[in-house]
């Protein structure tokens, strides 16, 4: 995907923080640069605010307070959300909807549509689609209805989607989570596929071993704060448990990442209610 935003490149700028839902704050103080060209990993025990930060980057929940800034712009005044990619948490395409799985790709390619336009199919729109398509492996099931693919197919899919709409950063929410190992690994190909393009990633992970080679930058979100922001080797360095943290592939739920001894982190908190549960 074209990049438009140059390398290093402010993309998301955070000052103190917080998001939540109604009045209630659930990440707090956040304080974080993003630039363009970086792969940031977010780690963080079960209900710790991942997706509660990820989801507030893009207007999904409230902005409680602090500054929040979309490519050098107050996230009030800002209104270019197609320059975000957003892959959802545990989101798989339902059996009820008829569609091939080009026609699913293809709806990433609206926002850059006026809406009394018809979408499809200009030769631009069948040549990002094909590519997007083409990123995550799944040109040759372009025409299948989407419903015969597995799980971990249809999260390529919404990788494709979400790629068609040539986004300057993909936001996604545990790619990974609840995929069998071998697709598992396909999806970590892809994303290092895209790491290799220099598409700027944001990936909320608990499987951070597939993901090692191409993150650059790893954010520990741990009691709704930010316990610790650095690279790969600060990480390592800091917590001397980067391998048992990387261990976590199989924990989807389990709640203790091993970042509790990171200096001033407060232990992990008790099992979140839901149960790890979404909604
Ligand atoms: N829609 C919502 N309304 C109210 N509270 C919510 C909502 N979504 C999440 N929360 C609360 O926010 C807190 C953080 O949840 P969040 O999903 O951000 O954590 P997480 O780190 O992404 O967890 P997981 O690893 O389980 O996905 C939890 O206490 C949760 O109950």
């Amino acid at each position: 995907m074209t990049t438009t935003a140059p390398k290093g490149a402010p993309i998301i700028e955070l000052r103190h923080a917080s998001f939540g839902y109604a009045d209630q704050a659930v990440v707090t103080g956040a304080t974080l640069t993003i630039r363009a060209g970086e792969v940031v990993a977010i780690l963080g025990p079960n209900g710790s605010g991942k997706s509660t930060l990820v989801r507030g980057l893009l207007g999904l929940n409230d902005h409680l307070g602090g500054d929040l800034e979309l490519f050098g712009q107050p996230r009030e005044s800002f209104s270019e959300f197609a320059r975000l990619g957003y892959v959802p948490q545990r989101h798989t395409l339902s059996a009820s909807v008829r569609a091939t799985v080009a026609e699913i790709v293809a709806v990433g390619r609206l926002a850059h549509h006026r809406w009394w336009r018809p979408v499809l199919r200009s030769t631009r729109d069948a040549a990002i689609i094909d590519r997007a398509l083409d990123v995550v492996g799944l040109n040759d099931r372009a025409h299948a209805d989407v419903a015969t693919l597995s799980g971990g197919q249809q999260r390529r899919v919404l990788i494709a989607r979400a790629l068609a709409a040539d986004p300057d950063v993909l936001l996604m929410d545990e790619p990974t989570a609840g995929v069998d190992a071998a697709n598992q690994q396909v999806l970590s190909a892809v994303l290092a596929r895209l790491a290799e393009r220099g598409t700027t990633m944001i990936i909320v992970t608990h499987e951070l071993a597939a993901l090692a080679d191409i993150v650059t930058r790893i954010v520990v979100v741990q009691g709704g704060r930010i316990a610790f922001d650095g690279s790969r080797d600060e990480f390592a360095t800091r917590t001397g448990e980067f391998e048992s943290a990387a261990d976590h592939h199989h924990h989807e739920h389990d709640n203790r990442l091993s970042t509790s001894t990171l200096p001033g982190a407060p232990s992990a908190g008790p099992l979140d209610p839901r149960g790890g549960g979404h909604r």
